[in-house]
């Protein structure tokens, strides 16, 4: 049976909370996936992004909770860290039952299970490439998930793309540094490359294509390998060549070292917004 199928047949009734950007790259690969939309309800305040929603996928989207949650067998938390204690007040009587997956950056199972009145958690860290279907989500669960819970987790994030389970909570948080906040480094480089690239003569639009042609590149290469990075690397670096005068610039400007210190701001800035707005 083909995941398509799969999807269509055992798949129960959703409700997202929050319909910004996350919600949309998850509620896009189920709709890929041949979810029906009539499956797919969201509640989300603004009303142009209820009109977006609605338009782009052709599913139900409430302005505020409501007993039609009732139904919802899954709800996933697509609101922002500092949102989710309020918007959880109203959805929570409607929604004890049903499984819960939360994917706001940060914000613990136990501050969700206190809010939804619930122990069925997976909490989850996504990326936007989930919008294209290439998307990285780390996923953990609480104890009191079953294999029938995971497995339905793992049916809605893989329709996203690829994931990886955690056994340690706080290591999503290390994912969120990683995968989640990852997409904007990747961007940032592709920002900083076109310009180098202009500054040598390239148009734009050229220039663009080859920074991005090169990370997909670079990319898929890494994933096919066998061979670790450090290797790949040293393999386009001809020695007193051009990546050589590169690299050694980057190295001696402490380029890693400013990577790894960035991130390990990311993983600091989840736990402060786990202790600012997990209470
Ligand atoms: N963007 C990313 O790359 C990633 C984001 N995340 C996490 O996903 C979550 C959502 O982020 P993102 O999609 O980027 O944010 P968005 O701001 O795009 O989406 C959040 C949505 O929730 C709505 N909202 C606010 N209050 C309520 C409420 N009380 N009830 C229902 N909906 C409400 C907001 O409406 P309004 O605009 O009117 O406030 C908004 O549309 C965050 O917790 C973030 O940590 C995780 C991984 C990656
Ligand atoms: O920046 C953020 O807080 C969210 C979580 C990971 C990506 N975006």
């Amino acid at each position: 049976m083909s995941q398509t199928n799969t999807l269509q047949t055992a798949f129960p009734p959703i409700a997202f909370i929050g319909g910004g950007n996350m919600a949309s790259a998850i509620i896009g690969g189920l709709i890929r996936q041949g979810v029906p939309a009539s499956s797919i309800t969201v509640v989300e305040p603004f009303e142009a992004s209820r009109q977006a929603l609605k338009t782009q996928f052709g599913i139900d989207a409430l302005p505020a909770a409501s007993d039609a949650l009732q139904s919802a067998q899954l709800v996933v938390w697509a609101v922002k860290p500092q949102s989710f204690k309020e918007a959880a007040e109203p959805v929570a009587a409607f929604t004890r039952n049903a499984l819960h997956l939360s994917v706001a950056a940060g914000i613990t199972t136990e501050s969700v299970a206190g809010w939804t009145g619930t122990q069925r958690i997976v909490r989850a860290m996504p990326n936007t490439p989930a919008l294209v279907g290439k998307g990285m989500t780390g996923l953990f669960a609480r104890p009191e998930v079953d294999a029938a819970g995971k497995a339905l987790i793992a049916a809605v994030i893989g329709s996203t793309g690829e994931l990886t389970w955690v056994e340690q909570e706080a290591h999503l948080d290390a994912v969120t540094a990683l995968s989640g906040s990852g997409p904007a480094y990747v961007f940032l480089f592709l920002e900083a490359m076109t310009q180098a690239g202009v500054d040598m003569g390239l148009t734009a639009e050229q220039s663009y294509k080859l920074a991005v042609a090169t990370f997909a590149g670079g990319s898929e290469l890494a994933a096919r390998s066998t061979e670790s990075a450090e290797v790949l690397r040293q393999r386009v670096t001809s020695k007193g060549g051009t990546t050589y005068a590169a690299i050694t610039h980057m190295q001696e400007n402490k380029l890693p070292e400013i990577f790894i210190a960035a991130m390990r701001k990311a993983e600091k800035r989840a736990q402060e917004l786990a202790a600012e707005f997990g209470k």
